[in-house]
């Protein structure tokens, strides 16, 4: 197993050329958050910012989009019809559709904060785009039946479950899950085809390969992480740096290993960052977000 290590990162990190514009670092398209989990998208959208992407759309429930318009000005925000329970709703669909032939969007992010919204399936299956799942996306795709057999595994993908996400997909007990990580990883990954993660103190990260998938355990992060909305902040980060390592160089395996090895180090490093000012007690999840720009500093520099 390799380390994920600064030199990991002095070799894949984006660039950002002097005569660059926001088009060079892509376009992210977040879709995030219902009526009780805004927070979830707030800090995906603004981690995906703050890690670099040139736009960030962000589609929400319509009730909630007022405030977190005002709250995360640099976002545009797309606010699209809801569920009586405040999920976003199938309807949503077709003024999706619309929204991306106007903006084209480079990748979308979908799953924080969404709970059990009926517009997650047509999500994961009918998005031509490239994706970061995470979170609802996951659990959505771990309620479908033989959702294996489905998945169209040549797509760019991202994954990002955390252990009870991964014991879903998996199908397995967490105990197990937590026992046998590096085996799990690489069987999720496997299913999927795409770039896959298994969260947790040592993060890691496995690249799907001709032979066996090769997997990267990451060296930063702490208890500090362990937080309500620590893996929306990962999700912004690793689809910000997407955009623009895709951007530049073809959405593919390649680029999304990249992303998701610089997006968990960096990450990792905010969190211990923030803890040195705020304890490891005291780091909220925005926290971390915050001091994603220093955690850039430290590995620039
Ligand atoms: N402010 C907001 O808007 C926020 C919104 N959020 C949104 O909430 C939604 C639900 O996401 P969620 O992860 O909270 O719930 P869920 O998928 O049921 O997972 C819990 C299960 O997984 C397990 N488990 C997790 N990590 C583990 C680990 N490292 N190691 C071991 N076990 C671990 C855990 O284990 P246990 O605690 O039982 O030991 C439990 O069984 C999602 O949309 C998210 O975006 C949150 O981000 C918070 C802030
Ligand atoms: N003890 C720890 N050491 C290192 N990283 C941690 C620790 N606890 C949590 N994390 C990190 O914090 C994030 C938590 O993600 P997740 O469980 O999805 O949170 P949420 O759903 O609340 O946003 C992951 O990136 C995970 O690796």
């Amino acid at each position: 197993m390799k380390q994920i290590t600064r030199e990991t990162l002095s070799a894949f990190l984006p660039r950002r050329e002097k005569t660059a514009h926001k088009g060079s670092f892509g376009r992210v398209l977040a879709v995030a958050g219902s009526r009780s989990m805004g927070g979830a998208g707030f800090l995906c959208a603004k981690s995906a910012l703050t890690a670099g992407a040139g736009l960030v759309f962000w589609a929400l429930p319509q009730s909630i989009q007022p405030a977190f318009a005002a709250a995360l000005p640099e976002a545009i925000t797309l606010p699209l019809a809801q569920t009586a329970d405040g999920l976003l709703a199938e309807d949503a669909w077709t003024d999706l559709l619309d929204f991306i032939r106007e903006h084209r969007p480079s990748l979308a992010v979908i799953g924080p904060g969404m709970g059990q919204s009926p517009l997650v399936d047509k999500l994961l299956f009918d998005l031509s785009l490239p994706l970061v799942v995470d979170a609802d996306a996951l659990n959505a795709l771990a309620r479908r039946p033989h959702w294996e057999q489905h998945w169209p595994k040549d797509r760019p993908c991202i994954f990002t479950p955390h252990p009870g996400e991964m014991a879903r997909l998996l199908k397995e007990p967490m105990a197990q899950t937590q026992e046998e990580r590096l085996h799990q990883v690489q069987e999720l990954c496997r299913k999927t085809g795409g770039v896959t993660l298994l969260k947790g103190c040592g993060t890691l990260v496995c690249v799907p390969q001709a032979q066996t998938p090769q997997v990267w355990q990451n060296t930063t992060g702490g208890p500090a992480l362990a937080k309500a909305g620590s893996g929306d902040v990962l999700s912004g980060v690793i689809a910000g740096l997407w955009a623009q390592l895709g951007t530049a160089q073809g959405f593919d395996a390649a680029s999304a290993a990249k992303a998701a090895l610089c997006g968990v180090y960096l990450h990792g490093l905010a969190g211990d960052l923030a803890a040195l000012k705020r304890s490891d007690f005291g780091v909220l999840a925005r926290d971390t977000a915050d001091a994603l720009p220093q955690a850039f500093l430290e590995v620039l520099q």
